[in-house]
């Protein structure tokens, strides 16, 4: 009797749940508002297409090979609809009613602490956005400069060393390297070296994890539970604990320093710390903050790869900056580095083929603009609940707007055709636009173009035996592009390099000197 009872009711309950899924895919399918919108079949009743593309590191890739199939404007996700188009872009991402897409929320650290990133209350948002802003004005840009130069002399002491050997150096790692040790700088006058020393270095691959982490989540929410997440902390457990001594070890260092005693974020906020103003900031907010420095250094080891495997644009190049500069230390911000156009569309160019943050950045109307009339995006009329965004890496590659997407021509951003400059320039993404651009454009550049420059101006460099083998990574059938693996921003390897010293130029490095 008891035997007969439970199997009545398993079969009652796998009625019912059959039923109700029955009624949620059916919906899906066929009612919703987004119904009608092309795209993956997966996709249109789970998050699960989009997670498994982010977990594999691919989505870019994928999220590109779909709108070859489905056309510009594709169903990714139940509630969620991609385009690829520059109107979409400002429809977007220019509009003041929009904001960042809930799913932002997710990638709040477990002990609360957001950031500029992750704030979706546009209040909240634009709060963080003025104290952030103070670290990267014109001045504060000025005053940090002789900083970046010195660390970019140890990377420039690092590449002269190896070659003397000469030994093949891994691009990845030592942009990587001076990255960190930049950011570090920048945010607490924190001198990690790992340019030099391993001590620091495990801190690279904790921000990439926590990068792909908050990608997972953002593209399948059902990640982030606290099963999972609980599991998670305990597998990282050791890790974490040494991302927050070394963390802890920065800030007290800092605390115990004079505030304005250097040119970093921690002097431009200090008065803010813990006040209870409108624009008050944690301490332990501003690492957050500052992780969000680091896509520079994927601009530049593309950038290398680039110029390693274009041998044309690499001597137009040399050409440029040996001749505009006259001294490997007269390479530094101001008009003749501004007078490198040349450099500007090679860098630019990297930025269009192997974009630091190459995925789609999802935004939703905000909840108090909800009502208040329809937002259109490239003509289609957006349902409440939406989430929308344009996938970078598929907008780069348009050919609508950069014919042979998958040739590194830097021209294109040097044509005297104002319309075809309006169009290459209305559809680059790498900064993304709007209130939530990148706040550090202009840091990135003036990062990019020093190594860049300096590095031309010391040195010849190639490609190292043997790197041309292809490493294909997740059907990606381009061997002529950088290879990104997209989490959030970008992990990759090499281009491996052997460099040459161009010898007068590089007496600097046998005397020791400082003036690099
Ligand atoms: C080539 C290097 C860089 C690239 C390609 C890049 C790209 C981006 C992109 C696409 C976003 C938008 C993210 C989103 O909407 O979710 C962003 C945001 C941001 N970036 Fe960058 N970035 C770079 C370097 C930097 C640097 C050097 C800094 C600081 C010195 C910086 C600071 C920020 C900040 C603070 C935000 C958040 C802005 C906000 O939400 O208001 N970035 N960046």
């Amino acid at each position: 009797m008891v035997k007969e009872t439970v199997l009545a009711v398993t079969k009652a309950a796998l009625l019912i749940s059959g039923l109700y899924y029955l009624f949620v895919f059916g919906y899906l399918i066929l009612l919703h508002p987004l119904r009608d919108y092309p795209g993956p079949f997966v996709a249109k009743f789970t998050d699960w297409y989009g997670g498994f593309h982010a977990l594999s590191m691919r989505l870019h890739l994928t999220t590109y090979r779909d709108h070859q199939k489905y056309g510009k404007v594709m169903r990714h996700g139940p509630d969620r609809l991609i385009f690829n188009s520059a109107q979409a872009l400002q429809d977007i991402y220019s509009n003041e009613r929009v904001t960042k897409s809930h799913v932002y929320l997710l990638t709040i650290q477990a002990n609360g602490v957001d950031s500029i990133f992750n704030a979706v209350d546009r209040r909240r948002h634009a709060s963080k956005r003025r104290l952030i802003g103070r670290a990267v004005t014109d001045r504060a840009m000025r005053q940090f400069e002789p900083i970046m130069i010195d660390q970019i002399g140890v990377f420039l002491r690092t590449l002269y060393d190896s070659s003397l050997v000469p030994r093949p150096v891994d691009m990845t790692q030592s942009c990587k390297r001076l990255g960190l040790d930049i950011v570090g700088h920048l945010a607490f006058g924190f001198a990690l070296n790992t340019q030099t020393d391993p001590k620091y270095r495990f801190i690279i691959d904790g921000i990439t994890m926590g990068n792909y982490r908050a990608n997972s989540f953002m593209q399948l929410p059902f990640l982030r539970n606290r099963v999972l997440d609980a599991l998670l902390h305990l597998l990282s457990r050791p890790r974490r604990l040494g991302y927050l001594r070394a963390l802890e070890h920065m800030i007290n260092s800092r605390l115990s320093l004079e505030k304005h005693a250097k040119d970093d974020l921690y002097s431009c906020v200090a008065d803010y710390i813990n006040t209870d103003g409108p624009d008050s900031i944690k301490l332990s907010e501003l690492w957050s903050e500052a992780v969000f420095f680091f896509p520079a250094a994927t601009a530049l080891s593309a950038l290398f790869f680039y110029l390693s495997r274009n041998p044309r644009a690499y001597r137009k190049l040399c050409d440029e900056v040996r001749s505009i500069f006259t001294d490997g230390a007269d390479i530094k911000g101001g008009p003749k580095l501004a007078a490198c156009r040349y450099l500007r569309a090679c860098i630019d160019e990297t930025l269009r083929m192997s974009s630091p943050v190459s995925g789609t950045l999802w935004r939703e109307i905000a909840k108090e603009e909800e009502g208040k009339g329809p937002w259109t995006v490239d003509g289609h009329i957006i349902p409440h609940g939406t989430q929308v965004g344009v996938n970078i890496y598929s907008l780069h590659h348009n050919e609508d707007y950069f014919p042979n997407p998958f040739s590194f021509r830097p021209e294109r951003w040097l044509t005297d055709n104002d319309d075809e400059l309006r169009k290459v320039h209305s559809a680059f993404a790498g900064f993304s636009t709007g209130a939530r651009g990148c706040a550090g454009k202009p840091m990135a550049y003036l990062e990019s173009s020093l190594v860049a420059a300096k590095t031309l101006w010391y040195f010849d460099f190639e490609t190292a035996p043997g790197d041309d083998i292809i490493r294909k990574i997740g059907g990606q059938t381009h061997p002529e592009e950088f290879q990104l693996r997209d989490v959030f921003s970008a992990a990759h390897d090499g281009p491996n390099l052997v460099f040459k010293s161009r010898d007068d130029h590089c007496k600097i490095f046998e005397l020791g000197g400082d003036q690099i």
